[in-house]
């Protein structure tokens, strides 16, 4: 009976390869394995060059166990050296170097960013009501909702579901009132509460700018949360900005702050655009009646101060509050109030001013 194929392997099997430490089988080294009728044996074992002085003893012990098989002819067994694999190619796109100064976002002209220095004086209100005035002037309009604390453009804006991202790469955004629109919290759980730490909210911002398909647009508003944090500071520092336009309260507690956030952006070099007073001036829904619930004319003494224009000065009214939270900002809603002519105004004067 001559030596079959198998019992060859099998006999190979129990020799170890040095180099990977499993049998020289397992470690694909046996090629070209031939067995013919009468018995004749031949193989070649393909190994690394580097190594073949090593080799020859596993080679020679793989001759002699061959040999000693039943039924076995003649026995050839030699030694290649294997060639070095080439690496595939790398298709993934080279890991650009860290960028030096503020990048523009390839097709948005203009970035300007709406800050307040304290919480819930009305900047997002602001923020959406600006941008729905810029589009309807038939600007191309993208608001990045960067408000991490508090994301509120979303019931704003009257838009809800996640944003898709069909390619895995970039993210899709919504749209209503013909505004682009972004927010961070449409990444998350509606009522869920976020943490997010120093570098995850840089890492979240940087996403939101650059691997958002905003489009063309003629200006991107950035609504930042309240306060001089990471946000507006990676913001101005990665992002080329045409500047910052200060939202507050007249009241003195609010300017403080306001001026804390404007000496953050003198720091960064970002131009301040000028200031905008909400919450001016109260007119009664009922009667009519003016009254100064937060004072009045504090912004406007204060832009003064820090020489820049005072941009507009809004009305506390109940209307912008039930549109704001009903999904149609005023300007869209009730377009020709006189609460809505306050936020265009303003719009028309961003756009006089070039940065829109
Ligand atoms: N001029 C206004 N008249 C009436 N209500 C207003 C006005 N401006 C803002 N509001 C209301 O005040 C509340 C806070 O406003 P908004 O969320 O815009 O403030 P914010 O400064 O963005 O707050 P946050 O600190 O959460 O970022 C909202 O309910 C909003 O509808």
């Amino acid at each position: 009976m001559t030596v079959k194929r198998e019992d060859v392997l099998a006999a190979l099997k129990d020799i170890t390869d040095p180099v990977s430490g499993s049998d020289i089988v397992a470690a694909g080294i046996v090629r070209a394995l031939n067995v013919d009728d009468a018995g004749n044996t031949r193989f070649v074992l393909e190994i690394d060059p580097a190594k073949a002085e090593a080799m020859e003893s596993v080679r020679a012990e793989a001759e002699a166990r061959t040999r000693a098989l039943e039924g076995v002819g003649s026995v050839s067994v030699v030694m290649t050296a294997h060639a070095t694999p080439k690496s595939p190619p790398d298709l993934k796109p080279r890991k650009k170097a860290e960028p030096q100064g503020p990048q523009k976002i390839p097709g948005v002209a203009h970035i300007v960013a709406i800050a307040s220095g304290k919480g819930g004086v009305g900047k997002s209100t602001v923020s959406a009501n600006l941008a729905c005035a810029l589009a309807a002037e038939g600007k191309r309009v993208g608001l990045l909702d960067a408000d991490v604390y508090g994301p509120s453009q979303p019931r704003m804006l009257g838009v809800s579901g996640r944003p898709a991202s069909p390619d895995g790469k970039t993210i899709l955004p919504l749209r209503n009132h013909g505004v682009t629109m972004m927010s961070l919290g449409l990444m998350v759980n509606e009522g869920q509460a976020v943490v997010w730490r120093g570098p995850m909210l840089i890492g979240a911002l940087q996403q939101m700018l650059m691997q958002v398909q905003w489009g063309e647009l003629d200006v991107l508003l950035v609504d930042l949360p309240p306060g001089t944090g990471d946000v507006g500071m990676t913001l101005a520092q990665k992002a080329q900005i045409d500047g910052a336009v200060i939202v507050s309260t007249p009241q003195d507690v609010a300017l403080i702050d306001a001026r804390k956030g404007i000496d953050m952006f003198n720091q960064l070099g970002t131009p301040i655009l000028g200031m905008i007073e909400n919450m001016s001036t109260h007119i009664c829904s009922n009667c009519g009646h003016e009254e100064h619930i937060f004072g009045h004319g504090g912004v406007a003494r204060e832009a003064e101060t820090i020489g820049a224009p005072l941009l507009g000065e809004i009305p506390l009214h109940l209307d912008i509050r039930t549109a704001a939270d009903g999904g149609a900002p005023i300007v869209v809603s009730n377009p020709d109030s006189p609460q809505a002519k306050a936020f265009r105004d303003i719009a028309l004067k961003l756009v006089a001013m070039g940065v829109v």
